[in-house]
């Protein structure tokens, strides 16, 4: 997207919902675009296939400008890209297989091949048992995942996801989120979404840009972004992970230093603070922490509040970082 913006008109005035947004996805990642409600996120996703025309700015895909295109050579190009919503959009009277054939009816296969391929797709997603059910009689996780077939169908080179989850339960979108992972490194499938929830964008994405007010303030690669968050709405974002913020004023002892430490990769599991106070006077007090992941990268966050002499303290620090360490002194 090129300096994509999207604009509004109504009777009550004018609403900017997307200001200037320029943002590049490779291909076979997964992009995630986290905001709170109203930042325009689904505005956004849906000028990348052009469900809404962008008021101004390009929108390019693998080279062609969609944003150039007539409505015919349009369609073409929107078929290579698939798109999944919050609330499923299935045809409630059609049955799970008749919903995953449907864009392969559009394009005119024959029904010897649309069988087959629903067929491989109802296996992808662990649908074999219910292909001849109807939407109602499904779960809201077993309709994400006939959706999810049904995006496929085509064989698009990109997965749009609007809200994929927000309507499941966190156990659900597990699941879902573990499939849409699979799929991403099995066919090598290139997915952008967008969420309000940190935990779809900690579990599976490798890239990640935060929306405010119709910007993307910030963008990078999740761990990047999220353990050096820089604007206030990726910091807001970032206390959702570390679960360090917030709560009974902590206990301090005079002179003391309160230290945030920041481990990724396999530092995580090393015994660094041992190492960095062993040798000196200084004292070290685990307040809070956590271990978790970013898609497959471990990290570690602990609060620490070291107590010694100043020297001594700074010692420690300056052996924290020598150590690969991120060691924030907290005022
Ligand atoms: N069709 C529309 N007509 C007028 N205003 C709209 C329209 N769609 C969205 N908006 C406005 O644009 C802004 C961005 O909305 P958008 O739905 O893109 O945000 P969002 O981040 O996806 O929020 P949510 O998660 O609540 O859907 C909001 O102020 C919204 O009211």
């Amino acid at each position: 997207m090129q300096h994509v913006t999207k604009i509004y008109k109504g009777r009550g005035g004018t609403v900017d919902a997307v200001k200037d947004v320029s943002l590049k996805v490779e291909p076979g990642e997964i992009y995630g675009i986290i905001g709170h409600s109203g930042a325009g996120k689904s505005s956004l996703i849906r000028c990348m296939n052009l469900l809404e025309r962008p008021s101004s700015g390009k929108v390019l895909f693998g080279g062609r400008e969609l944003t150039s295109l007539k409505e015919r050579e349009l369609q073409a190009e929107r078929r290579r890209i698939g798109m999944i919503f919050q609330h499923f959009n299935l045809l409630t009277s059609a049955t799970v297989r008749e919903n995953i054939a449907f864009p392969l009816v559009l394009a005119g296969q024959s029904k010897r091949r649309q069988a087959a391929r629903v067929d491989e797709l109802l296996e992808l997603v662990g649908l074999q048992a219910h292909g001849d059910k109807y939407p109602a009689q499904l779960s809201g996780g077993q309709k994400q995942r006939v959706g999810i077939a049904r995006a496929l169908a085509a064989e698009p080179a990109v997965l749009l996801c609007d809200e994929a989850t927000s309507a499941l339960d966190p156990q659900t979108t597990s699941s879902i989120l573990s499939l849409l992972l699979s799929i991403n490194e099995k066919l090598g499938l290139t997915i952008i979404l967008i969420t309000h929830e940190m935990q779809v964008i900690r579990s599976i994405c490798d890239r990640v840009a935060v929306m405010d007010a119709g910007r993307v303030v910030e963008e990078g690669p999740v761990l990047d972004v999220f353990l050096r968050p820089a604007h206030g709405v990726t910091k807001q974002f970032a206390d959702e992970l570390s679960e360090l913020e917030g709560g009974a004023p902590l206990p301090r002892r005079a002179g003391s230093k309160l230290v945030r430490l920041h481990f990724v990769g396999e530092e995580t599991y090393e015994p660094v603070l041992f190492e960095a106070v062993k040798d000196s006077a200084v004292q070290c007090a685990i307040l809070q922490g956590t271990v978790s992941r970013m898609k497959h990268t471990p990290y570690g966050q602990l609060l620490v509040e070291l107590s010694g002499s100043p020297s001594d303290i700074d010692g420690a620090i300056a052996s924290l970082r020598s150590s690969g360490i991120d060691a924030e002194v907290l005022p």
